[in-house]
């Protein structure tokens, strides 16, 4: 197994998770802020993992090292599913999360906690020079709140409601957001893909 990976993202939030999760695992993390002049990559695909495929496979052609590129978001049941791949800049491309959060409240205003339903997917893909890209999915279940509560995390943390806990994924822990989240549920499902070969 690799000892050391670059984890392709911009976003801080999951950079902490990911560092944590694979720092557990003995691999060491370096991170897009370690480059210099990382040119902006265009998320074009049409489903999370073909976002997850093109971010990780730029990096790692880029610097010839493995990598690994989490692509996710929030896909509401009442809404078709939405924002879904659009997550990060559902009320504007300069991808502000307070706005972001409201806007999706906003949207569910009249609508009952049972009609509620979301969840949280991340899409993983481990990009390695030489090798096919491995690319595995992870969900968590959970509901949208009517207002957003908790420091932790980030994101739509504050406003995903976890039934289970009775606090939303912004006020459990980030050592319990690490063990039931949709990132690290596709963590786990990649380390027991790379296991079989
Ligand atoms: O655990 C999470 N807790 C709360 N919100 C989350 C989570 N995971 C994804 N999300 C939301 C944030 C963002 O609105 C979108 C991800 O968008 P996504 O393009 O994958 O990430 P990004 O642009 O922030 O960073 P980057 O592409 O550089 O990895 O879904
Ligand atoms: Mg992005």
């Amino acid at each position: 197994m690799f000892k050391e990976v670059i984890v392709a993202t911009k976003n801080q939030g999951k950079l902490k998770e990911f560092s944590k999760m694979l720092g557990d695992l003995g691999i060491n993390v370096r991170s897009l802020t370690d480059f210099d002049d990382v040119p902006e990559i265009v998320e074009d695909g049409e489903t999370f993992e073909e976002n997850a495929r093109k971010k990780a496979e730029f990096i790692k052609n880029l610097y010839n090292l493995p990598t690994i590129a989490d692509d996710s978001g929030l896909m509401v049941d009442i809404l078709d599913g939405k924002p879904g791949i659009y997550s990060a800049r559902f009320a504007g491309e300069e991808k502000n999360d307070q706005k972001n959060m409201e806007k999706l409240l906003s949207l569910l205003q009249d609508v009952e906690i049972k009609e509620r339903t979301a969840r949280f997917v991340s899409a993983i893909a481990l990009a390695i020079p030489g090798e096919e890209t491995i690319i595995v999915r992870g969900t968590c279940e959970g509901l949208i709140s009517y207002e957003p509560r908790g420091k932790n995390g980030f994101g739509y943390d504050p406003i995903f409601y976890l039934p289970q806990y009775d606090k939303t994924m912004a006020e459990i822990t980030p050592e319990l957001k690490n063990q039931i989240s949709h990132r690290s549920n596709a963590l786990k499902e990649l380390l027991r893909v790379i296991k079989k070969f």
